[in-house]
């Protein structure tokens, strides 16, 4: 089995009822794509957004999962609501949970094993700052993530991992070709070395992705798809990247 290419959309804390417009023609390019389509819209939207699309191959997720099934935990969402909400996938680990919230690759680790546990596809998010990218560090930083974020029981079926350069994300800024290709090259020699289907989970670029760049960056070797912010939120700028991706 080869990896699933998946075009991802992560809408962030954006977008409200009057957004789910924009999912008729995400879900029409979805229809017979050969690479799977999701969106994660914030958590209130998951409902009305499984309305709007009803039996569409289009693909819902959640932003973050805790990593307890159930209890007290104030303002929280467990892995098996997203699941009983209609949800397949759930991304974890995000730059912006790891900043805002303090969320560790220990953190990262048990909020996957939880959506393991769900039945969800935990996408697993990893990514250099500017500063360890300009000490040289980018290939510690992921290699240290990948080993603390990724839990043994991962496998092609379960899990999906991101590579999102912190400093890439909503600048507007890329890496390389190059720099792209060698971070893809060691997480797939990573769980290619850990996991006995390592060679089959899809690796996702994340950070700018947009139409006038996708099909350089799936031409790539082991990019599978993309986790996109910006450019999801507007079918105008998500389907032709569903598109090259369908292509690629
Ligand atoms: O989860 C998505 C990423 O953070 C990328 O966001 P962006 O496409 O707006 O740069």
């Amino acid at each position: 089995m080869a990896p699933r290419k998946l075009a991802a959309g992560n809408w962030k804390m954006n977008g409200d009822l009057a957004a789910l417009d924009q999912l008729d023609d995400m879900a029409a390019a979805a229809e017979g794509a050969t690479c799977d389509v999701l969106i994660c819209p914030p958590a209130l939207l998951i409902h009305p957004m499984m309305a709007r699309i009803g039996a569409s191959d289009l693909l819902v997720g959640g932003q973050d999962c805790h990593h307890a099934d159930k209890g007290a935990h104030t303002g929280d969402i467990a892995a098996l609501q997203l699941r009983d909400a209609g949800a397949t996938h759930v991304i974890l680990g995000h730059s912006e949970r790891r900043a805002d919230h303090g969320e560790t690759d220990a953190m990262v680790r048990a909020k996957a094993q939880a959506a393991h546990a769900a039945g969800l596809t935990a996408i697993i998010c990893v990514g250099e700052t500017e500063a360890e990218r300009d000490a040289d560090r980018t290939l510690d930083v992921i290699a240290t993530q990948l080993a603390g974020s990724v839990p043994d029981g991962a496998n092609a079926r379960n899990t999906v991992l991101a590579y999102e350069p912190v400093w890439a994300i909503g600048t507007g800024r890329t890496p390389t070709l190059d720099q792209i290709a060698q971070v893809h090259a060691l997480m797939r020699d990573h769980l290619s070395a850990r996991l006995s289907d390592g060679a089959d989970v899809a690796l996702l670029y994340g950070g700018s992705v947009k139409p006038a760049n996708a099909a350089e960056i799936f031409a790539i070797a082991h990019v599978n798809g993309a986790l996109v912010g910006g450019a999801s939120l507007k079918a105008a700028d998500f389907v032709p990247i569903i598109t090259a991706l369908d292509a690629a």
